[in-house]
């Protein structure tokens, strides 16, 4: 959206409070949806590629449906957060110098954040959003403070604007607030100041709000849900749609967490693997999911009366839009919403595509957006030299490198190719450069397995093709298991030591940024 079509920027500072009906009250185990099939869905497998569903506090009951959803996650989730980190903040460092312009990660205020940036080449090295949106939600554990401006767009320009700086001015259920005392937060968060009166206002509003990971999105239309719910009611009345299996249990516990001093309230997840039986009415009060299964829920398996939902809220809908099929199903969730359900959207970002797909799901909305700053730690000079095509930042580095001494320096390039190409440009002009990529791993990992496997195979040869310690041919039989031996063994030592290097990778990443 045009900067200039943001009217009403709103200094907060000069802000009233709001009497907000709120009906809020209690969370407990939700009672198990049936599933179809009667055992109880597996728990996750430990594999690296899957990060481990988040844990309730041991003060709150477990989530309803509660045996975090399952099992087997879709195929956008089975990658990991280890990945995540090694393909988003970069694909491959050059231990030279400088960053090599846009194609770098960008750290946020705290170092951690990730931000791929878009580009043609390598499409297979790049990020996916989904994966660097739970990598930040993982690595960030505390409010990102920032002094940003808000800007406050009204659906009524004319009716007054709220804002709140603290919790009570909300008149939340005490055992609401109670939760929210719990988890630590004092007071609202720049745009919780101003979202949560819009939605926690009566008659509900709807609400469209962007701003970046970490300040407080998640917490705010949590506590939204949390309050609008009437636990004598035993059908759904919010629901939450996630782009991801791992985003979904994020929020899950985040609701869980909030709404630990309200036990009437149920939560159920509507994943992937939580399987349910057609025409089962779920009487759990909020259902998180992703927008498949969600659908499935709400129209052929009829498990969720989406007439009856009150509050639709759809996180991440930058990651959300990026993954195909997805804004197609929220649509087609959001139409069989009543007119008077209130809609929430939220993002980190907010392109052009993230708006027109807003706009489409929430009509009439406030809209509130938070202004990024530039984001840059005390004690690091940040600079950036503008360049028109990939031979200028060669150029620029080479003028860097003829203007000041640098002992040593890690370069981070957005793909393995550049990287790649940036090394050898370097070398040539006498440079002493090595490079690091996964790829590089990958072969140290292969060569590994490949010994391995030879010494192997020459164990075999001595034991004329038997294995001596083949426990299912004791005795000398002759060991059809050899060959498969040696493979398993070769791959479970490949999978462990890529494991392993992308772990240090994504952590000596971490730190360098
Ligand atoms: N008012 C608050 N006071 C203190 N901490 C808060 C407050 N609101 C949220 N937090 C904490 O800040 C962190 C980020 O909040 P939250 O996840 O809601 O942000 P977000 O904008 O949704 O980010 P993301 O999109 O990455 O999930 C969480 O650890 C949360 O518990």
């Amino acid at each position: 959206m045009a900067e200039d079509s943001w009217a009403q920027a709103v200094d907060l500072q000069e802000s009233g409070g709001i009497s907000a009906s709120v009906k809020s009250l209690s969370l407990r185990p939700a009672k198990e949806i049936p599933r179809a099939s009667s055992s109880p869905p597996p728990p996750p497998p430990p594999s690296s590629s899957s990060p481990p569903p988040p844990q309730p506090p041991s003060s709150s009951p477990p989530p309803p449906s509660s045996s975090p959803p399952p099992p087997q996650p879709s195929p956008s989730s089975s990658t990991s957060s280890v990945k995540s980190a090694s393909t988003a903040a970069t694909a491959a460092a050059v231990s030279v110098s400088t960053t090599a312009g846009t194609e770098s990660a960008v750290p946020d205020v705290n170092g951690s954040e990730v931000k791929p940036q878009s580009t043609t080449e390598d499409d297979e090295d790049k990020a996916d959003s989904a994966e660097v949106s739970l990598l930040n939600k993982m690595i960030r554990t505390n409010l990102l403070v920032t002094e940003q401006d808000v800007e406050v767009k009204q659906r009524d320009p004319n009716s007054p604007l709220y804002s709140v700086k603290s919790f009570q001015e909300l008149y939340l259920k005490s055992n609401l607030l109670q939760g929210v005392h719990k988890m630590g937060f004092n007071r609202p968060s720049r745009i919780q100041e101003s979202a949560l009166p819009m939605m926690l206002a009566d008659p509900p509003q709807n609400l469209i709000a962007q701003s970046q990971s970490g300040t407080g999105k998640t917490a705010a239309f949590v506590l939204a849900m949390l309050s609008r719910i009437n636990p004598d009611l035993n059908y759904p009345q919010c629901l939450c749609v996630s782009p991801t299996y791992e985003l979904a249990l994020q929020t899950g516990s985040v609701i869980t967490q909030m709404g630990q001093f309200c036990p009437e309230i149920r939560l159920a997840y509507a994943v992937r693997g939580n399987r349910v039986e057609r025409g089962v009415r779920c009487e759990d009060h909020i259902v998180i999911g992703t927008p498949g299964t969600l659908l499935d829920w709400c129209s052929k398996l009829r498990v969720v009366d989406p007439r009856r939902v009150r509050v639709f809220v759809l996180d991440e809908a930058d990651v959300m839009i990026a993954t195909q099929g997805h804004k197609e199903q929220s649509i087609r969730i959001q139409r069989m919403l009543p007119p008077d359900c209130q809609m929430l959207l939220f993002s980190a970002t907010f392109e052009d595509s993230v708006w027109a797909f807003a706009t489409k799901v929430v009509p009439e909305p406030n809209v509130i957006r938070l202004r990024r700053d530039e984001e840059t730690l005390d004690n690091i000079r940040q600079l950036y030299i503008a360049c028109d095509a990939q031979e200028d930042k060669f150029h620029a580095i080479s003028n860097i490198y003829g203007a000041i001494t640098i002992a040593q320096a890690m370069i981070f390039c957005h793909t393995r190719r550049t990287a790649g190409w940036l090394a050898a440009r370097l070398t040539q002009e006498g440079h002493r450069v090595a490079m690091l990529s996964l790829c590089v791993c990958l072969c140290v990992c292969l060569s590994v397995c490949l010994s391995l496997c030879l010494c192997l195979s020459l164990c075999v040869d001595k034991t004329h093709g038997r294995l001596a310690s083949c426990p299912s041919h004791p005795g000398g039989t002759p060991c059809r298991h050899a060959v498969s031996v040696c493979v398993s063994v070769c791959v479970s030592v490949c999978v462990c030591l890529c494991v392993s290097l992308s772990v240090s990778l994504c952590v000596s990443l971490c730190l360098c940024v």
